[in-house]
């Protein structure tokens, strides 16, 4: 059984159908893409997914566990982590604190006062930032990173409480060529505990990192396949180069 499944999920704003019948799953373990033209629905999905808005039909299966109207909450304690297009580090605070904060948020006040609690989440901070190449940033304030570094604070924090899968909408908006480059070098190793389902108008960088490519059209699913198969498709080419 695929770890993510949506079924057949449709989605209005008044008479504007954003979503009609979409079908996906998504496998452990893989990077699943979606792209698009503009307005093809794919924050839309993406929401749907994450629980910031309810499908008017269809359902949303994730690890085995129906959450088509499960709170935000409900899916993040399933496994389920998201870190949207804006920004949301808080800058008053260091990069080690907003780490810690994200890992805190999962334990009990009795559990925080323990020295060893203490101890296993300095662990767990220190390797989330290591990860991300932010160990010697972490006593600066998170608002004086560089934006690509922001980023990537956040994608460690949402990957701090060890989702099973992990949605990103957008990642490197307003990063340089470089800081794109890290992002994928950075996010290849959480492949081996973690799924990926991305958003990301930089096409070359999507076919780089993904194994899968679901592409959305006017809300439906015009193609769905390795990214193989999608650079082979007809139909996605006739799509995007009259609309794109
Ligand atoms: N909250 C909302 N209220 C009304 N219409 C909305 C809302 N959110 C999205 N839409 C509309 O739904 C359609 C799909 O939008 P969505 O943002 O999902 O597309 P997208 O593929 O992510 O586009 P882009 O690539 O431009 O970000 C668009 O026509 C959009 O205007």
């Amino acid at each position: 059984m695929a770890l993510l499944e949506v079924r057949n999920v449709g989605k209005s704003f008044g008479t504007l159908r954003a979503l009609d019948g979409i079908d996906i799953a998504v496998q452990a373990g893989t990077f699943h893409g979606l792209i698009g033209p503009n307005g093809s629905g794919k924050s839309t999905l993406l929401k749907a997914i994450a629980g910031a808005h309810f499908p008017n039909s269809g359902s949303i299966t994730f690890d085995g566990r129906d959450i088509t109207t499960a709170t935000p909450y409900e899916r993040a304690r399933a496994g389920l982590s998201l870190k949207f297009q804006i920004t949301a580090v808080l800058p008053e605070l260091s990069a080690y604190d907003n780490v810690l904060l994200a890992l805190q948020s999962d334990q009990s006040l009795w559990s925080l006062l323990s020295s060893r609690t203490r101890r296993r989440l300095n662990g767990e901070v220190m390797t989330a930032l290591e990860r991300f190449r932010l160990a010697d940033r972490a006593d600066d304030l998170a608002g004086e990173l560089s934006h690509g570094q922001q980023q990537w604070l956040e994608i460690a924090m949402a990957l701090a409480p060890r989702p099973k899968l992990l949605l990103l909408d957008e990642p490197t908006g307003g990063m340089s060529p470089e800081e794109r480059r890290v992002t994928g070098e950075l996010l290849q190793p959480i492949r081996s505990h973690c799924a990926l389902v991305i958003v990301e108008h930089d096409l070359d960088f999507i076919k780089d990192i993904c194994d899968h490519l679901t592409v959305l059209d006017q809300g439906k699913v015009l193609d769905d396949g390795t990214v193989a198969e999608i650079e082979r498709s007809t139909r996605v080419q006739e799509v995007y180069t009259s609309r794109v």
